[in-house]
């Protein structure tokens, strides 16, 4: 038996009950046949924000519902981020509860895939990225990345192949402004088609707004949101989806949850729903 770390958390039994109707069924089984349970959770402060600014990495979630993140970590078997998110933040994306794979039970049992949205491989990795050693450390697994290009420059690829990680080509649509857009329904399926039977997204802002936009929304399963009693002000990287109109011009709210139930952990409060369609 591989011995936890000091730097293992804890998440308990009490806590883990209410979480149970929001999280992919054990069985393994999901609301369609192709395509993974497809979690939407992030960390907000009040105003709406991820981070202080773009590029930066801010701790908003305190120590009970970080804990939770990580406990969701270990009940999905997918891990999603934007490129944005992996340039700002070198971040680990793995479980660091006590008894999943790595943090006292051999092997990865209990890890997630980390998996990047990376259009134009801008994500410049090395063996020192946090991601990496833990993949050194037998505490992670390797990322997945998301990409339109059909191959990946020969050093990534090799290094991801190492790890045991790999490369997803798949179509997007180029925008006006040199953004790349995936389809949603597309990479989901991909996904699953790859193994993965859910898959929880992290972030960052443009990976979230633009799955809460009306052709993608109805692919979330269940949105679990951890807010934190503070402001970051302005200039934050904001989730705020594009406005929505109805037939006569007038603004309607771009996105609302049904089936809400709210759960204080600590100073933060959790946040659990299903978008409604
Ligand atoms: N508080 C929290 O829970 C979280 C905070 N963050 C924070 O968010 C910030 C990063 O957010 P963003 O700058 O918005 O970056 P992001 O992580 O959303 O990545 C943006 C990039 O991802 C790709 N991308 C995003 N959506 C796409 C789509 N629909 N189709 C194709 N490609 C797409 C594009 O290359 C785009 O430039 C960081 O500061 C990070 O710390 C990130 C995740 C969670
Ligand atoms: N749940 C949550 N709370 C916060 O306060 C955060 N800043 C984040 N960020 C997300 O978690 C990733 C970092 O993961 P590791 O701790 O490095 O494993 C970061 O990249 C965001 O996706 N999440």
């Amino acid at each position: 038996m591989a011995l936890a770390s000091r730097d293992a958390l804890e998440f308990p039994e009490s806590d883990r009950e209410f979480l149970e109707p929001q999280l992919p069924p054990r069985d393994g089984s999901t609301p369609r046949p192709d395509m993974p349970f497809t979690t939407l959770t992030f960390a907000t402060s009040l105003d709406s924000s991820l981070a202080l600014s773009p590029g930066t990495r801010t701790v908003l979630s305190g120590p009970q519902s970080k804990a939770m993140t990580h406990y969701l970590r270990s009940r999905h078997d997918g891990i999603l981020i934007g490129v944005g998110t992996a340039l700002a933040d070198d971040p680990g994306l793995n479980c660091r509860l006590t008894g999943v794979g790595g943090y006292g039970k051999e092997g990865l049992e209990g890890q997630p895939r980390p998996i990047v949205i990376d259009p134009s491989a801008r994500w410049d990795f090395s063996d020192d990225s946090k991601l990496f050693q833990l993949c050194r450390q037998g505490r992670g697994l390797a990322p997945w990345i998301v990409t339109s290009l059909p191959e990946l420059p020969v050093q990534k690829k090799e290094m991801l192949e190492k790890y045991g990680g790999g490369f997803l080509q798949l179509k997007m649509v180029t925008l006006d402004d040199g953004q790349h857009r995936i389809d949603w329904c597309d990479l989901l399926k991909t996904l699953h088609i790859n193994g993965l039977g859910s898959v929880m997204v992290e972030g960052g802002a443009q990976v979230i707004n633009s799955l809460l936009e009306p052709q993608s929304m109805s692919l979330i399963d269940r949105v679990i949101v951890t807010i934190a009693p503070t402001w970051l002000g302005q200039g934050g990287v904001i989730v705020s989806p594009a406005r929505r109109f109805d037939g006569e011009g007038n603004a309607i709210s771009a996105a609302r949850l049904k089936n809400v139930r709210w759960y204080p952990f600590g100073e933060d409060v959790v946040l659990c729903g299903q978008i409604r369609i």
